[in-house]
C-alpha cells in the first residue's frame, strides 16, 4: 500500500506539491491524473525518496523508501524510461539490476518474456525505440515481483497493442494483490484500466474517489432524444426553459432526467422514438474538473472537449445562446 499524507514539496516559492493526501490499496489500480505540471511526477519521487519533502509523508507499505529493507522487491517504479545505459543490451541492463539487488540473474529474463523484448534484449539500449524503452523500464520495475508498483505515464511511446499490454498488466497485478499507481494523460485508457482515481492540479487533490463515483459528479441526467417533430419539441423545451441543444438531423440532447422528457412528450402529444440517457465520460468530468487548473493552457479550442454525441458535449446553455 502507498501513502502520502499532507504532502507538500516546494521549489523556491512554488508548490509543486500542496498538502496532498491519498492511498493506493493493495490491489487496485489507482489511475492518477492531472494537467501537465500538476505535480504527479514529483509525487511519485517523493515516495520512491528521490527528493526530500518540505514537509508530510510518502510511505510505502508503512515505511520511507529509505527504511525499505529490500527496495526493489517493496517497489518497482518506471519513471523516466530513458534513465538508462544506452551502450548496454537491454538484458545486461537488467541482470546488473537484479545482481545489485541480490536477485537470481535468471529473474532478467524472466522479465524480459513477461515484457515481450525476447527478441531484442540482447541490442543495445540506444537502439531501442521509445516503445521498447518503455517496455524494458517497466520490465526493471517488475523485476523484484513487488509488491507495489509506480508507472509514470508507462503507455508513453506504446502502440495500440503496447497499450492494451499496460491495461492487462496492470489489472493482472492487482489482480494479485499488488497496488498500482499509473500515472497517464490518455483519459479512455485510464478509464478502462484504473478502479481509484487521484486527480490534481496544482499540486492539490481534485478528486480522489473510485471511478464510478468520480462519473457520478457528472450531471447524469442528459438525454439524447430523436423526434421526427423536433422543432415542436424543441419549442415545447423553451417553454419550460429546458436546456437543450439540437444535434444530427432529427436529435436533441436535452438537459432533464429521463422520466421527465416521457413525460413531457406524451403531454405535447409528440412522438419520441427513441430517449436515450447519455454516460459522462472519464474525459468530460475530467475536463470540466481541471480546466481551471492546467498550467500550460493552449491557444484557439483549448480545453474543448470533442463535441460528440459519444462523449457527452459541454453544452446545457443552448437555452441561453437562444435567448
Ligand atoms: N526539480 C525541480 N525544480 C523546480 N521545479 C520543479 C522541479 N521538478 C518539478 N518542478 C515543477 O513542479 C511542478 C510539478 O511538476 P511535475 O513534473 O511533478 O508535474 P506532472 O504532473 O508530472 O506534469 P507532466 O504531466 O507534464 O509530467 C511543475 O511546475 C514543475 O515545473
Amino acid at each position: 500500500m502507498l501513502e502520502v499524507r499532507n504532502l507538500t514539496k516546494q521549489y523556491g516559492n512554488q508548490a509543486a506539491v500542496d498538502g496532498i493526501s491519498f492511498t493506493v490499496p493493495d490491489g487496485r489500480v489507482t489511475g492518477f491524473l492531472g494537467p501537465n505540471g500538476a505535480g504527479k511526477s514529483t509525487t511519485m519521487r517523493l515516495l520512491l525518496g528521490l527528493e526530500k519533502p518540505t514537509s508530510g509523508t510518502a510511505l510505502i507499505d508503512g515505511k520511507n523508501y529509505r527504511s525499505l529493507p529490500s527496495p526493489l522487491t517493496s517497489v518497482g517504479a518506471l519513471l523516466d524510461a530513458k534513465a538508462m545505459h544506452p551502450g548496454r543490451s537491454g538484458r545486461a541492463h537488467l541482470r546488473s539490476l537484479a545482481v545489485t539487488h541480490g536477485l537470481p540473474a535468471s529473474r532478467a529474463d524472466e522479465v524480459i518474456e513477461m515484457t515481450g523484448l525476447t527478441n531484442v534484449a540482447s541490442k543495445k539500449v540506444r537502439g531501442f525505440s521509445l516503445g521498447m524503452g518503455q517496455r524494458l523500464g517497466i520490465a526493471a520495475a517488475l523485476l523484484g515481483n513487488p509488491q507495489n508498483v509506480i508507472l509514470d505515464e508507462p503507455v508513453n511511446g506504446l502502440d495500440p497493442e503496447g497499450v492494451i499490454w499496460v491495461r492487462n498488466l496492470a489489472r493482472h497485478l492487482a489482480s494479485q494483490g499488488t497496488s498500482v499507481l499509473i500515472s497517464s494523460h490518455l483519459m479512455s485508457e485510464m478509464s478502462q484500466t484504473a478502479d481509484d482515481l487521484v486527480v490534481i492540479g496544482r499540486g492539490r487533490i481534485l478528486a480522489n474517489s473510485s471511478m464510478q463515483d468520480f462519473l457520478a459528479l457528472a450531471n447524469n441526467d442528459r438525454v439524447l432524444v430523436r423526434t421526427d417533430e423536433r422543432d415542436d419539441f424543441a419549442r415545447r423545451l423553451k417553454e419550460r426553459s429546458v436546456a437543450f441543444d439540437a444535434v444530427e438531423t432529427d436529435g436533441l440532447l436535452v438537459q432533464a432526467p429521463t422520466r421527465d422528457i416521457a413525460r413531457l412528450g406524451v403531454d405535447a402529444g409528440v412522438l419520441l422514438h427513441e430517449i436515450i440517457p447519455q454516460v459522462a465520460t472519464l474525459e468530460e468530468v475530467y475536463m470540466n474538473m481541471t480546466r481551471d487548473e492546467v498550467e500550460y493552457q493552449s491557444g484557439e479550442f483549448a480545453g474543448q472537449p470533442t463535441p460528440e454525441i459519444a462523449t457527452g458535449t459541454p453544452w446545457g446553455t443552448t437555452a441561453d445562446k437562444e435567448n
